[in-house]
């Protein structure tokens, strides 16, 4: 068996993506033969984007994908940083446990952050992976199961208003994307797509041997003005015998502009026929649908899970773009990073909803590994949690008010953003 050292860490040239493609799919365990029209249906995603491989001789061993995209963050909308997206992280079965992971990836953090990069994120396969590379696991998503028929007690203020339209998945083509971003822009932490995400997720692009699906149902909303206001998306069972028995819809991508377009998608899905429940993942910690029901046990959460991993490379860059809702107040930040990479000390001065952030040599108030300060850049992940866990030093008042600064609503939207 060769060594660790023998294995090269490199850019991927055009002829080798196939090999890479093959490992990466053999990885993951990915049950279809990989062929060169697979490298081509996968080209226009890679366009613009970092293709890193481990080599064993010429034997690709590890896959690795890393590009700039931008991702939002507290504040609202139009507040966002630039990001190092990370994908198809794999090692080999066979050369597993060697490091290969940790030269590729450090490799990589360290390169985003002299491009001036303030932060990196990824969705990590398994939870115990990326904590040793200063990632916090900073969204969280949930499975809601509900009993159908329900019925809503509550419904927000212009509900009767909104018209539901049955529609085929690729008609959602034209709208979606539009309605989707400005959903998006305003939730920190949900994964932004491109136009080819869209075409893939919509059916519109089968990879080789993929069946078309872009005849699915789905769900448009609209206001009084024809105006398409939120979107849902399902699949059930593939058989009707199956379906005769017990149906479970699987229902995911509900998203709406208003509180009222999302229930008036809710209503219609739970009084459809021949469905005894609803499955419906990708669900932000924050859903008001418990809270709309007549009988709230109809809803069964599950599944919760960690979704989006975070990455601080630049802290007083990432600190300074986002929002913040939190009382005003000053406080000495001191990171630990043992990769070196952006670890320091800091006053900052939170004020009108704006940081600023100056180096100091002035004592700690709070002191935090990288990874606890990732975990909470984004709102969601409470600092005096973290603190309880032994993540975070310092006065539990300085502890208590940077908790209450750094966290944010609504909560963070656990979107599904790339293939
Ligand atoms: C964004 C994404 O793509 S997420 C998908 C991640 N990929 C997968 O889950 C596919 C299956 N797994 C793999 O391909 C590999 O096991 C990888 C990529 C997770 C790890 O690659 P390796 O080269 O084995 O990692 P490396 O040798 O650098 O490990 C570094 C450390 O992390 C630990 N580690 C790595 N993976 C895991 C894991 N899945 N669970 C627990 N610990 C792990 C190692 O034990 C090692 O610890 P040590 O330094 O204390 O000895």
């Amino acid at each position: 068996m060769s060594s660790e050292q023998q294995v090269e860490i490199r850019a991927v040239t055009e002829g080798e993506q196939l090999e890479w493609l093959r490992c990466s799919r053999r990885t993951f365990l990915y049950p279809k033969t990989v062929t060169a029209e697979h490298v081509e249906h996968r080209r226009p995603t890679w366009e613009g984007q970092r293709l890193t491989g481990a080599f064993d001789g010429d034997r690709v061993v590890g896959t690795y994908r890393s590009w700039e995209w931008s991702l939002p963050v507290p504040g609202g909308a139009g507040h966002s940083v630039l990001t190092d997206h990370i994908s198809t992280v794999t090692v080999a079965p066979t050369h597993r446990r060697r490091g290969i992971l940790t030269r590729m990836i450090t490799a990589d953090l360290s390169a985003a952050r002299e491009r001036g990069v303030p932060l990196a994120y990824l969705v990590a396969g398994e939870a115990p992976i990326y904590g040793r590379y200063g990632f916090g696991a900073a969204v969280a998503g949930q499975t809601l199961t509900v009993r159908v028929p329900a019925s809503l007690a509550h419904v927000p203020t212009g509900t009767e208003g909104i018209r539901v339209e049955l529609v085929d998945d690729a008609d959602l083509r034209a709208e979606a994307p539009v309605l989707f971003a400005a959903v998006a822009a305003a939730r920190p932490g949900a994964v932004l797509r491109t136009e080819r995400f869209w075409d893939e997720a919509l059916g519109l692009a089968p990879g080789p041997g993929d069946d078309a699906t872009a005849a699915r149902p789905a769900l448009i909303a609209r206001d009084a003005s024809g105006a398409a206001v939120g979107v849902a998306r399902y699949r059930a069972q593939e058989s009707w015998q199956a379906m005769r028995h017990d149906t479970t819809l699987e229902v995911h991508d509900v998203f709406a502009a208003t509180p009222a377009a999302q229930a008036a998608l809710w209503q219609h899905l739970l009084s459809m026929d021949i469905v005894d429940r609803l499955r419906i993942t990708e669900r932000p910690l924050d859903d008001p649908l418990p809270e709309l029901l007549a009988d709230r046990r109809d809803a069964l959460a599950g599944e919760g899970s960690d979704h989006l991993w975070a990455r601080l490379l630049d802290v007083p860059a990432a600190l300074e773009a986002r929002g913040w809702l939190g009382p005003a107040g000053s406080c000495v930040l001191e990171v630990h990073d043992a990769l070196g990479i952006a670890g320091g000390r800091w006053r900052l001065d939170v004020a009108d909803g704006l940081a600023t952030v100056t180096t100091t040599t002035a004592d700690a108030d709070v002191t935090c590994d990288v990874g606890a300060l990732s975990a909470a850049y984004l709102g969601e992940t409470s600092l005096v949690a973290l603190a309880a866990a032994g993540r975070v030093r310092g006065d539990a008042a300085a502890v208590g008010r940077l908790s209450a600064q750094l966290a944010w609503q609504p909560t963070s939207w656990p979107t599904i953003g790339h293939f």
